[in-house]
């Protein structure tokens, strides 16, 4: 409950800046863990994800990043979308795995249902997606990178991206794997999973998680130059085939989300899982020192 009336000044005090600047021109709005800048070229927004230090998924970042593409949608003017980081070297950590340890089932419920929400909203858009990998990328950074349209990454040898829950002992839900496999095929995908990989750049575009490499400094552009490609494609025509391709997917998970939801709480609050968090957050820290 408390989190839906955020959620509704949210959107009610963005929809105001996000006019107010209109007028002024700069074409701006921001919460505090998303930026949205709707500079160059006509009808596209660029949105940065700034939670730092590794732009975690957490609910507060979640629901910023769900009311911010919802803002989006709402308007008509805008029909491509620039998804990237404003934290150096990190696209994005992925799931916030404070969100997913130690906490209680009500929050696990809460939380994984805001993971669903986004993930639909993102995979769903009528709007052009395209990600600018500017970092690492695992679990859910590499699921935000694959719900767009096309995937420029830098072509940097210490940043990888893939879907690698099996390593912390966790597994990715099946809409994350339905995704994987309607993206990299049926065999990479399941060899990927079961081996946690995370990819180099080189090889993320050679099994197909990542459509380009460019140097670092040219990801922005490159990404631009993408979008106007694709914005030279009618929409009606373009989102009828975006749709057609996945929304059996999507469909796949709408269908069972509040089974989705139990699974998930269920799974997450086992003693033995909550253990394999612990160690790897260890090992995360230990990493440091
Ligand atoms: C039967 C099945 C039924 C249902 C399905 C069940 C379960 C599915 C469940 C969940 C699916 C989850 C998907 C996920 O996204 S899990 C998250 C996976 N993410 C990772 O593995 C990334 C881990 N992080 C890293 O590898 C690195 O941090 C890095 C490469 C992103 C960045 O490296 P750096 O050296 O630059 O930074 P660090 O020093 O490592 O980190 C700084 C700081 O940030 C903390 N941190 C890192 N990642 C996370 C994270 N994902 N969540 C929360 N916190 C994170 C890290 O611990 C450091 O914290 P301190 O400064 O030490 O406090």
């Amino acid at each position: 409950m408390a989190l839906a009336a955020a959620r509704r000044l949210l959107l009610h005090a963005g929809s105001r800046l996000g006019r107010r600047e209109a007028v002024d021109g700069a074409r701006r709005f921001a919460n505090k863990r998303v930026l949205v800048e709707t500079e160059g070229p006509a009808g596209v927004a660029v949105m940065k994800l700034r939670n730092p230090p590794v732009n975690s998924l957490s609910l507060e970042c979640l629901t910023e990043f769900t009311i911010s593409l919802e803002k989006l949608e709402n308007d008509k003017s805008i029909r491509g979308v620039i998804l990237t980081s404003e934290c150096p070297g990190i696209f994005s950590a992925g799931l916030d795995l404070l969100e997913m340890y130690g906490r209680n089932p009500a929050h696990y419920a809460e939380y994984w249902k805001n993971v669903q929400e986004l993930w639909l909203r993102l995979y769903t858009s009528n709007m052009i997606l395209v990600s600018a990998i500017n970092g690492a990328s695992p679990a859910g950074g590499c699921l935000l990178a694959l719900c767009c349209d096309y995937r420029v990454m830098a072509d940097n040898p210490k940043y990888t991206i893939g879907l690698n829950e099996s390593l912390l002992g966790i597994v990715a839900p099946f809409w994350f794997k339905d995704m994987y496999v309607n993206t990299i095929g049926h065999r990479e995908a399941e060899r990927a999973l079961q081996l946690g990989t995370l990819f180099p750049p080189a090889e993320a575009l050679k099994v197909g998680v990542v459509d380009e490499l460019v140097p670092e400094d040219k990801v922005h552009s490159k990404a631009r130059s993408v979008m106007a490609k694709w914005l030279a494609i009618p929409d009606h025509s373009r989102q009828l085939t975006k749709n057609m391709m996945r929304k059996a997917t999507a469909d796949n998970l709408i269908k069972q989300r509040e089974a989705d939801i139990q699974n998930f709480t269920s799974f997450i609050s086992k003693d033995s899982i909550q253990k394999s968090l612990h160690m790897y957050l260890e090992k995360l820290k230990q990493k440091k020192g």
